[in-house]
C-alpha cells in the first residue's frame, strides 16, 4: 500500500493515507493518489510530497493475477507517474522492503528517492511475460544509462539498496527511518529548481559506440531468451528510447506491452508465478496439510556420502547457515568428498562476493567431516546421499535409527525408490521422507519431498522448510516408482529411443525438442547424465543383462515394446559425455560439445536391417507430440492417483528439475493450451499404431475430463471425483 504525504512549509506534517497498490490484491486505486496530487498542488501551505509505503514495503507492483482477468482494462499507471513527475513542488519517493514493477515505476516518477538499506529493487515484469509498461523502459534507460537499465529489465533481477545507490536508481541510503529521512530530504528541497530531476526531459546518457553495443547485447538477450517472447520486447522498448523522443517512446513501449499481454506466453508465465506459490500450501492423501502442520527447527543437520548429490547437498546447506556434519565410508573417500565440497563452497563464496564472509564454511563448529556415526547422534535431520541401491539404503536407515535421536528426520535422496521400504528399516517410520534433489544439488531449484504411508505431517512441514532456507522449492508429492518428475520422464525417454528405432537421428529428436524450449534434448541430457546410470537400474529390473531369461524377444519385455538400443551403447563401451561417445561423439572423454555420429547413424540403419524396421522419415510434429504428448498423459495418472495434488505440482517440478520451458508453463499447463480433446486424439492415434505401448494409451482421467467438457486447469481436481489412490 502507498501512501502519500504533504509536508509543509513549518515542517509538520500533515499526513493524507492514498492506497494506490492495496494489499493483498495489489489493484490500483489510481483516483486516490491522482487526487491527492492534485490537491497537494492546489494547497499552498504543501511545499513538498513524499510517496512512501505501509508496513515496511512500498510496493510489489500491479496485481499480476488482474492481467489475465476477462475484466482486464487498461492500467493507467504511466499517466500518474507523468503527473508525479510534472508536479511543481518536490516529490520524494522513500523506499522500504520492495519496489517492484509499477511501484518502481512510481519512484521513477518521483523527483528524488531515498531507500533503506535492506530494500530491494526491480523490475521483473520480464519474469511474467511483460515489460515495465507505466513508462520505465524509457525512465530508467535516462537516470542510470542503457546497459544498466538493459541488464535489469531484461533480466528482472532484484538488487539491494545499496547496489542501487551505486548506480545512480536512489539518491540516498539510509539505515534509520526511512519516512524520517524522506522528510528531512523533502524539507531540504523546498524551493529548489526540479526541471533536472524530471527524468522524461533528460537525454539518454550516449555510448561511444551505442550501436554495436545494442547489437551485441540482443544477441545475448536472445540466446538467453530461448523462445521466450518478453526479454526480446523488454529490450525493444529500450532500443526505442535510446532512438525516439521520450513520448514516441512511451507509445512504442504500450505497443509491446501490448503484444505480450496477449502473447499467451505471458499467462504462462503468471500461471507458473501461482503455481510455485500454490505447492506451499500442500496437502496429503490422507487429508495432512500446511495448515496445521509444524515445522521443526533445525539446529544441525548431516549428510551421509560424498559423491556428487552429497556433495552438492552439503553446500546447500552451508549456505542457507545450517551447521553440517559430512560422513563417508572410509577416510579416502572422506577426503575426496572434503576437497570437492571445499572447492564447491570457495566458488560460492567467489559469487557471493563480500557476503562470503557469513558461509564460515573452515570453522569445524559450522562444517565437519567425520567416518563415526557416532558424530549423528545430536542432529536434527539427516540427508542420506548414498548410492541409488535399496540394500545399502536400508542397512543405514537401521543405523541412523539406533544413533540418532528419536525427533531426528531421516531423509533420503532417492530419484526412485520406495520410501515406505526404506522407511521400515528403522524404528520411527514417522521420522522418514523422500527427499529428491537435483544435480548439481547447489543449483537446481526443485526439491521433491515425497511422503510414505508412515510419515508424520511435521516430517513434511520440516522438509519443507528445509527448502525454504536452501532457496529452492519443494514440492510435495506421494509414492511411486519415480516419484512425479522421473515417472513423467521415462514415456518421454522410452519414445525418443522408439522414435530411432523407427527412423530419426538423435540430433532429430534433440532439435526438436529444443526449438519446443527445453534447455536440453533428451539424446544430450542422456549422454550428460551418463547411460550407465539406466543400464544399471535396468539390469537390476533383470531387463537386460545376465539375468534375462534365455529367449526373451530382442525388443519386448513383459509383452511390451523395449528397444535395447541404449542397452547396446552400453556393451560398446558409449557411457555418453564421460567416455567421449553415447549418443553422440566429443572431442574427448568428458568433452562436452556433442557432434553427430556417424558411426551411431549406420549402427542404427544395421539395428533396423536386424529388426527388419522399415526406415521412415518422421515429421517434427510426431517427434514432438509422442514425447510430450506420452509425458502429458503420464501426468494424468498420476493426478487420479492422488500421487500429486494437482497438476500446478507436476508443472512446478518440470520447470525447476527438467528444464521445461516456464513460458510454457509446465506440461499440465501446456495440455490446457493445446486442448485435451487434441491430446486424447492423438493419443489413440498413437496408441492404435503401437497397441504395445501401454504407455500411449489415453489415461481414463484425460478422457474423464475430455467428457466433461475440457475444463480449465484449475477445475481439474474436482472432476478427479473418487479415483483410487495406489498409495
Ligand atoms: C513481492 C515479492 C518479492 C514477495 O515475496 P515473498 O516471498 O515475501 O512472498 P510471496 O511471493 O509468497 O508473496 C506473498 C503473496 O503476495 C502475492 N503477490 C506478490 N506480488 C504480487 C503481485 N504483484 N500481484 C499479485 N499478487 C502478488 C503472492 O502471490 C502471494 O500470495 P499468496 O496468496 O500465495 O500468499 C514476490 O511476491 C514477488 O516477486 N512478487 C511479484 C512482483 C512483480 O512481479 N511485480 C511486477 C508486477 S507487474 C507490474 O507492476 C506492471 C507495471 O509495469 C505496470 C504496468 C502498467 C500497465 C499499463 C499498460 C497499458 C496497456 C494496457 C492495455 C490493456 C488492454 C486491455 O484492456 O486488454
Amino acid at each position: 500500500m502507498l501512501r502519500l504525504l504533504l509536508v509543509c512549509s513549518c515542517k509538520r506534517i500533515r499526513q493524507f493515507s492514498y492506497t494506490i497498490f492495496s494489499n493483498p490484491k495489489f489493484n490500483i486505486f489510481l483516483q486516490a493518489l491522482e487526487d491527492g496530487l492534485k490537491r497537494a498542488d492546489a494547497d499552498p501551505s504543501v511545499k513538498a510530497v513524499m510517496i512512501c509505503g505501509e508496513n515496511g514495503k512500498f510496493s510489489a507492483g500491479a496485481d499480476i493475477q488482474g492481467f489475465s482477468s476477462p475484466k482486464r482494462q487498461g492500467i493507467a499507471l504511466g499517466p500518474l507517474v507523468s503527473l508525479i513527475e510534472r508536479s511543481e513542488k518536490p516529490v520524494v519517493a522513500a523506499i522500504e522492503g520492495i519496489a517492484l514493477g509499477g511501484g518502481l515505476e512510481v519512484a521513477l516518477g518521483c523527483h528524488f528517492r531515498v531507500a533503506h538499506v535492506q530494500a530491494r529493487m526491480g523490475l521483473p515484469e520480464v519474469t511474467i511475460g511483460l515489460l515495465p509498461g507505466a513508462e520505465g523502459t524509457q525512465r530508467l534507460p535516462r537516470l542510470i544509462g542503457v546497459p544498466a537499465a538493459l541488464d535489469l529489465i531484461t533480466t528482472g533481477r532484484h538488487i539491494p539498496a545499496t547496489e542501487a545507490l551505486k548506480l545512480g536508481l536512489v539518491d540516498e541510503v539510509v539505515e534509520e527511518n526511512t519516512v524520517e529521512a524522506g522528510i528531512r530530504l523533502a524539507n531540504k528541497l523546498i524551493g529548489q529548481p526540479l526541471g533536472p530531476r524530471r527524468l522524461s526531459l533528460k537525454p539518454i546518457p550516449r555510448l561511444p559506440n551505442m550501436e554495436a553495443f545494442l547489437s551485441e547485447a540482443l544477441v545475448k538477450v536472445k540466446k538467453q531468451a530461448r523462445g521466450c517472447l518478453a526479454p526480446e520486447l523488454c529490450f525493444q522498448a529500450v532500443k526505442a528510447a535510446t532512438e525516439q523522443p521520450f513520448a514516441d517512446g512511451v507509445r512504442r513501449e504500450r505497443e509491446l506491452f501490448n503484444i505480450l499481454l496477449t502473447s499467451g506466453q505471458a499467462q504462462a508465465l503468471q500461471y507458473a508465478f501461482f503455481a510455485e506459490r500454490a505447492v506451499q500450501r500442500w496437502t496429503t492423501l490422507s487429508g495432512a496439510s500446511w495448515k496445521s502442520a509444524s515445522p521443526q527447527p533445525i539446529r544441525r543437520a548431516a549428510v551421509i556420502g560424498l559423491g556428487t548429490m552429497g556433495r552438492g547437498i552439503v553446500t546447500s546447506l552451508v549456505k542457507a547457515n545450517i551447521p553440517v556434519v559430512a560422513l563417508e565410508q572410509d577416510v579416502e573417500y572422506l577426503n575426496t568428498g572434503r576437497k570437492a565440497v571445499m572447492l564447491l563452497l570457495e566458488r560460492e563464496a567467489m559469487k557471493m562476493g563480500q557476503d562470503a564472509q557469513s558461509l564460515d564454511f573452515h570453522n569445524p563448529a559450522r562444517l565437519q567431516f567425520t567416518v563415526d556415526f557416532d558424530g549423528l547422534r545430536d542432529v536434527d535431520l539427516v540427508i542420506e546421499a548414498v548410492f541409488e541401491n535399496m540394500a545399502l539404503k536400508k542397512e543405514i536407515f537401521k543405523k541412523l535409527s539406533g544413533i540418532c535421536k528419536p525427533g531426528a528426520f531421516l531423509c533420503t535422496n532417492t530419484s526412485a525408490l520406495n520410501i515406505d521400504e526404506i522407511a521400515s528399516a528403522t524404528s520411527h517410520p514417522q521420522q522418514v521422507i523422500g527427499t529428491h534433489f537435483f544435480s548439481p544439488a547447489h543449483v537446481m531449484r526443485l526439491l521433491e519431498i515425497i511422503y510414505g504411508r508412515h510419515t508424520s505431517p511435521a516430517a513434511i512441514a520440516t522438509a519443507m522448510q528445509l527448502a525454504k532456507a536452501m532457496k529452492k522449492v519443494g514440492v510435495v508429492v506421494g509414492n511411486c516408482f519415480g516419484f512425479v518428475g522421473n515417472r513423467m520422464m521415462f514415456p518421454y525417454v522410452q519414445q525418443a529411443v522408439f522414435l530411432l528405432e523407427e527412423g530419426s537421428r538423435p540430433e532429430n529428436v534433440d532439435q526438436v525438442i529444443e526449438d519446443f524450449g527445453f534447455k536440453i534434448g533428451p539424446f544430450r541430457m542422456s549422454d550428460l547424465a551418463g547411460l550407465d546410470v539406466g543400464w544399471r537400474s535396468r539390469k537390476g529390473q533383470g531387463l537386460t543383462g545376465a539375468s534375462l531369461p534365455p529367449g526373451t524377444p530382442a525388443r519386448q519385455r513383459h509383452g511390451r515394446r523395449y528397444s535395447p538400443l541404449p542397452d547396446l551403447l552400453c556393451e560398446q563401451g558409449r557411457f555418453g559425455q564421460k567416455t567421449g561417445k553415447g549418443w553422440y561423439q566429443y572431442e574427448k572423454a568428458g568433452g562436452r560439445t556433442a557432434r553427430p555420429d556417424p558411426w551411431l547413424h549406420s549402427f542404427l540403419s544395421e539395428y533396423r536391417d536386424t529388426h527388419q524396421i522399415k526406415t521412415r522419415f518422421i515429421d517434427q510434429e510426431e517427434i514432438l507430440e509422442r514425447c510430450l504428448f506420452s509425458l502429458i498423459n503420464e501426468g494424468f495418472n498420476i493426478l487420479a492417483e492422488g500421487i500429486a495434488s494437482g497438476p500446478e505440482h507436476l508443472d512446478v517440478i518440470y520447470i525447476n528439475g527438467y528444464g521445461w520451458p516456464k513460458h510454457k508453463g509446465g506440461p499440465m499447463f501446456h495440455a490446457s493450451t493445446v486442448g485435451l480433446p487434441r491430446i486424447l486424439a492423438k493419443l489413440q492415434k498413437y496408441s492404435e499404431a503401437h497397441p504395445d505401448v501401454p504407455e500411449l494409451r489415453p489415461s481414463a482421467f484425460l478422457k474423464k475430463l475430455v467428457a466433461a467438457g475440457n475444463p480449465p486447469l484449475k477445475e481439474w481436481m474436482s472432476c478427479s471425483g473418487s479415483q483410487s489412490s495406489k498409495l
